[in-house]
């Protein structure tokens, strides 16, 4: 039999890439990661200038649409957010139907779903798919109904009550008024602000590509939400942020991180938010997040978390030369305004939606299939034994 390296089933001589390591599986218009000049661009922009001079609305839209919008178009984008801001009775009543103790990823992916099912009902699965413009139209409403889940399950693990969403404020100031219920400070929002747009769009990572295999089945965009939100969840993904903040509190404090380290190292533990599969340089996000994080230290007068974090990178970064990912300083930044720890990656996840949903809308306007091959390993053929 002739070997066909296109058809690793065969004979086995196909290259194996685990976890699909180095390959390009498609072409994107969205974002650039390029980890030889560190450097992260949306459509174009440089991502810390976006995050410097725009409100995460406005880099939304860019993703959707390619262009910062115009002042009309984001007074329509705003328009239509805040219409869809308040929390749906149907997604509150399913929310309510999971132990308070769930996993607020589990109650966003549940809530996902209920709206994916309001959204198409009455559709066929063909018709559900709809086009990328409806897709985006899809998008932004749901982009709008997440703050209010995320805040929800937070208010509702502390056993507090519903803050209903205020028109007057922008998307990041709303949220957070929504999780807390105070007037948002200025310094807080901003640092938000820029953490939703360094966390919007990172090209073909695992939660994306899902949402985009999820989407080559021609299934409709909520389904790819939810797949994504399913592998964010991860923490070797986005779950990262939450595991970053417990590893700082089980270290305690600066002085203690070289004997927790050894140990740490002995027992091979990952260091979490340390580490990413493109950058290995240091992730080009960081700069404008560890920044961010240095305000907010310095507003709440929390320089023991400010020392504990300096102390951990540098002293990890000095024995393997692995460096910090954007959950790293994302993680104490959340904890620092007030975020439960659990409540970080469902953060991620109102951010990403963005990234998810523009590429879901991409893979649409020039579908194929994704479906890779594998080599099997198994059993050579053999006869199923007689039945005794
Ligand atoms: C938003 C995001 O999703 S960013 C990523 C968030 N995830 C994390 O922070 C979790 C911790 N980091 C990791 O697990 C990894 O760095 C990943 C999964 C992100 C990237 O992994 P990969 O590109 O597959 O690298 P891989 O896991 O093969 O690591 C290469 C080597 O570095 C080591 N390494 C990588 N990251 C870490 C880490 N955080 N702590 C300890 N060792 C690490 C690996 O153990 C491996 O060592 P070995 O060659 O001796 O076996
Ligand atoms: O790109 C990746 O592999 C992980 C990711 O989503 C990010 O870094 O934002």
């Amino acid at each position: 039999m002739t070997m066909n390296t296109s058809q690793p089933d065969d004979g086995g001589q196909a290259e194996v890439r685990k976890g699909l390591a180095g390959v390009v599986a498609d072409v994107t218009a969205i974002s650039k990661v390029d980890p030889e000049t560190n450097s992260l661009l949306y459509r174009g922009y440089p991502v810390q200038d976006l995050a410097a001079t725009q409100p995460f609305e406005a880099v939304a839209w860019l993703l959707w649409h390619g262009e910062l919008p115009t002042a009309d178009e984001l007074a329509g984008l705003r328009a239509t957010e805040r219409e869809h801001r308040a929390l749906a009775d149907d997604v509150r009543a399913a929310i309510d139907l999971l132990p308070v103790s769930a996993h607020p990823m589990d109650e966003l992916r549940t809530a996902v779903s209920v709206v994916g099912a309001r959204e198409v009902a009455g559709l066929s699965a063909l018709d559900a798919a709809a086009d990328p413009e409806e897709t985006v139209a899809r998008a932004g409403r749901l982009f709008a109904a997440l703050p209010a889940v995320v805040a929800y399950g937070q208010r509702r693990r502390r056993g507090l009550d519903v803050v209903e969403a205020r028109d007057d404020l922008d998307f990041s100031a709303n949220l957070l008024w929504m999780t807390f219920g105070t007037e948002p400070e200025p310094v807080v929002v901003d640092a938000f602000n820029r953490s939703m747009i360094l966390y919007a769009e990172h090209s073909f990572n695992a939660s994306t590509f899902t949402a985009r295999v999820v989407t080559s089945t021609l299934a409709d965009v909520h389904s790819a939400v939810v797949a994504a939100i399913a592998a964010l969840k991860g923490p070797l993904h986005g779950g990262a942020n939450e595991a970053v903040m417990e590893t700082l509190a089980e270290i305690g404090a600066a002085d203690r991180v070289a004997a927790w380290l050894d140990d740490a190292l002995a027992r091979k533990r990952k260091i979490m938010g340390f580490g990413h599969r493109v950058y290995k340089h240091g992730d080009s996000r960081v700069p404008t997040m560890k920044a961010a994080l240095d305000t907010l230290v310095e507003h709440y007068d929390r320089p023991d978390l400010g020392d504990l974090y300096a102390a951990l990178e540098s002293e990890f970064v000095a024995r393997k030369g692995i460096y910090p990912n954007l959950d790293y300083p994302s993680g104490p930044a959340y904890h620092l305004m007030g975020f439960d720890t659990a409540t970080f990656t469902p953060l991620f996840v109102a951010a990403r939606v963005t990234g998810w949903t523009a590429h879901v809308a991409e893979q649409q306007a020039a579908n194929s299939l994704i479906r890779p091959l594998s080599e099997y390993v198994g059993p050579a053929r053999r006869e199923v034994p007689r039945r005794l």
